[in-house]
């Protein structure tokens, strides 16, 4: 007998060939196989359960943890999976583990970093995982100032050694994933000091943990830094602390790309530009961007689904009530996010690319697009988490009461998610080195040197300083020409508007502070306009199937305006649009929400979640919500008795009381 879907209604409704986006949102053809493959094989595994995590205590969770790990990376080595593979099967692993630090961050660190004889060195072991690393950077007084870091790596010419110490408490390093309890090494930054001299932070590899019997090695003092926001979430980590007493490495375990020691002490800075040192931070928030997108179409998957089962109020002559994603309002929360989540994932196609020639170019030491490669990551990645934490939030809040509930999947994709607004640099100290990049780029306007790659707009200042929104109807609104001049004009007016008022301050870095706050507005601008202009550029490709390329268009469209809607206060402001044209986008706004509607189940199928990497009794594919939030109540361990323990010593006393004062 076939299994019911709740959903098959919502499913015919859709205008669009549901295989052909599917593939546009993982990529390619490939990608989608792949990846379809990898996550049904997850799925299927029952070491990869996931439904009771949140009720372990942090040690069996820790253990369940290295037990997947372990299990995952069998299942890697007999099926001979390619690296993208592995990628993919950690990712739909889905919980927290050293193995992202030790493929994310120490291996990334060493090919970045390190010279040719140190990868051959290296990183066979760390492929074959016969030693596993971190990236122990932040401090438990420093993490944003990078520069403030206070562990020191001492040169020794007699020994050709480094000596590594903790000077003081804050030196510690504290937070490293994978540290705490499994890193048998780590890429250790800290400062540099040859012949007395302060070199500032560089990288070095260290060894931490005997690899036979996994304890520290001598004058070393390792352990997890204790539980963090959330049950289950992000407590499967073990992020760690760790402090030196005068630790002994060879000199070939500085990583030297960047700069060298020579053997008798001398310290040598290559061509290589210094921010190099910062080259890992900016692989992995390229990556953040794309996880952005996943994370962020998770939580609209689940309540997109749940909204079309969802019915409150409206029943006529005793027949079904209104779905709740036919509320306006609910639309009016739900589509934005949903429209945000194909944007980022658009966004992050781009700035893989970006980051893939960056690379290149670096190897060929042309170092011209480093400046534009950090500010798009650290721009993007801030304004990607930022949004995918509050849109997380937003989507609990659009399930009602049951979004609440752990089974949702939504508290604990909350709690797992929220530190990226935190981690690889805070979102606030990360959008204004952004600001920075933009006002430098401002203030080179007038020497004749051409803006280019993302902040090319610039270059046509004097005209979008002054030009004029042509909008008379709501339909114009729907011209790419039109949305995209509107957000160029805003970005570079909010943009020349605070490098004016900088101008006015006699030191410039007083200014900055001061004015602070607006240009964390000004780079947002800025990261909006990069994120609408990629996704306009991806409609301009061949995209083949029925309806494909149109429902794209309206995402487009509900993406631009919603964020015009929202940040209505600026383009007024600037004068680049009038306040009708600002209430034409939102009647635009409102027509799009409804050619959204009838697609919204199948755009959400087009992420091609399993159940079991979604965790949601509330987004599960066949939409059978109350029969499994029923079911599951019964297996919660609570339920194990009907009278809770507790109740002879606790409970009863009171009751008993209570008789007695009655009687009184
Ligand atoms: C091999 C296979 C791989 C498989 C992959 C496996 C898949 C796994 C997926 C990945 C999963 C990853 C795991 C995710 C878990 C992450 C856990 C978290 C880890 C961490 O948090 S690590 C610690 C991160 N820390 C930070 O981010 C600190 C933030 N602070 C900074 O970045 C900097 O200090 C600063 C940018 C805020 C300021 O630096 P500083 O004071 O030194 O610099 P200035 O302001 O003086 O600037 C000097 C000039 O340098 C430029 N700059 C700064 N940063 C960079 C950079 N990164 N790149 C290039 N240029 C940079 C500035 O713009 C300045 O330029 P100017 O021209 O002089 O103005
Ligand atoms: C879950 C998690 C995992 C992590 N994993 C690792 C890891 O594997 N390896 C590692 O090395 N580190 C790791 N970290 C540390 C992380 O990178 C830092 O916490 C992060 O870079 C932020 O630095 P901070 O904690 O010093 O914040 P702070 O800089 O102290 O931020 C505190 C507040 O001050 C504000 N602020 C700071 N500087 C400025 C400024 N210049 N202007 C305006 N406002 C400012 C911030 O916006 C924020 O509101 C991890 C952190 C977390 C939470």
């Amino acid at each position: 007998m076939e299994a019911l879907d709740y959903h098959a209604e919502e499913r015919r409704k859709a205008e669009f060939n549901l295989d052909e986006m599917k593939i546009v949102w993982a990529g390619s053809r490939r990608n989608y196989e792949l990846s379809d493959r990898v996550a049904r094989l997850v799925a299927s595994d029952p070491v990869f359960r996931k439904d009771n995590r949140t009720m372990l205590t942090r040690k069996d969770l820790f253990k369940d943890t290295l037990r997947k790990a372990a299990h995952a990376w069998k299942r890697i080595i007999d099926l001979r999976l390619s690296e993208e593979e592995a990628n993919m099967l950690r990712s739909y692993v889905d919980q927290p583990a050293f193995t992202d630090l030790h493929w994310g961050m120490f291996i990334p660190a060493i090919k970045g970093q390190g010279t040719s004889e140190q990868h051959e060195k290296w990183l066979p072991m760390a492929y074959k995982m016969q030693i596993i690393g971190c990236y122990a950077q932040t401090e438990l007084g420093h993490g944003s100032n990078v520069q403030g870091l206070e562990t020191t790596a001492t040169f020794d010419p007699q020994t050709d050694e480094f000596d590594l110490h903790s000077p003081t408490l804050t030196s510690s390093k504290w937070w490293p994933g994978g540290l705490g309890k499994v890193s048998t090494h780590a890429v250790v930054y800290a400062r540099l000091i040859t012949g007395g001299q302060d070199h500032g932070v560089h990288g070095f590899i260290v060894q931490l943990r005997g690899l036979d019997d996994h304890l520290p090695l001598p004058g070393i003092t390792v352990g997890d830094i204790g539980m963090k926001f959330g049950s289950g979430a992000y407590n499967s980590m073990d992020n760690g602390l760790l402090r030196f007493d005068h630790v002994r490495i060879p000199r070939n375990q500085m990583l030297m790309r960047v700069s060298q020691v020579t053997r008798e002490g001398k310290f040598v800075q290559s061509d290589v530009p210094r921010q190099l040192v910062y080259g890992t931070m900016v692989y992995v928030r390229q990556t953040i961007v794309s996880d952005a997108s996943c994370a962020l179409a998770r939580a609209v998957c689940i309540a997109t689904r749940y909204s079309a089962v969802r019915r409150q109020f409206g029943s006529q002559n005793g027949g079904p009530e209104i779905q709740v994603i036919d509320y306006k309002t609910q639309q009016s929360r739900l589509f934005p996010l949903l429209a945000s989540a194909y944007a980022f994932r658009f966004v992050g196609e781009w700035l893989k690319w970006l980051y893939t020639d960056v690379t290149q170019r670096l190897q060929a030491n042309d170092f011209s697009t480093l400046p534009e490669a950090h500010a798009c990551t650290a721009g993007l990645k801030s304004m990607t988490t930022s949004v995918t934490a509050d849109a997380i939030e937003e989507c609990r809040k659009l399930c009602g009461g049951h979004g609440y509930l752990s089974n949702s999947g939504l508290p604990e994709l909350f709690a797992v998610y929220i530190p990226t607004c935190t981690y690889e640099g805070d979102n606030v100290v990360l959008l204004l080195q952004v600001a920075r990049f933009l006002m430098k780029t401002v203030s080179q306007l007038g020497s004749g040197k051409k803006p280019v790659g993302t902040t090319a707009y610039m270059g046509r200042a004097e005209h979008l300083m002054q030009c004029r929104c042509e909008v008379e109807m709501a339909q114009d609104w729907l011209k790419p020409s039109t949305i995209l001049e509107a957000f160029e004009a805003r970005a570079v007016r909010m943009s020349i508007a605070c490098a004016k008022s900088l101008g006015k301050f006699s030191n410039p870095e007083d200014g900055f502070a001061e004015l602070s706050p607006d240009l964390v507005e000004v780079a947002i601008a800025h990261c909006q306009l990069i994120v609408v202009s990629k996704f306009l550029e991806k409609l301009q490709q061949d995209i083949p199937g029925k309806g494909v390329k149109r429902q794209l268009e309206i995402l487009c469209n509900v993406y631009a305006l919603h964020l015009l809607h929202k940040h209505l206060g600026d383009f007024v402001a600037t004068g680049c649009i009038t306040p009708n044209q600002g209430a034409l986008a939102n009647e635009q706004l409102r027509l799009l929400y409804a050619q959204v509607r009838p697609n919204a189940i199948a755009l959400v199928d087009a992420f091609n979640y399993t159940d079991h990497y979604l965790g949601s009794i509330l987004g599960c594919y066949d939409g059978n919500v109350y029969q499994k939030l029923y079911q599951e109540a019964w297996k919660d361990p609570l339920n194990d008795t009907v009278v809770p323990d507790g109740y002879l010593e606790y409970l009863r006393p009171i009751l008993k009381q209570h008789i007695r004062t009655a009687r009184l």
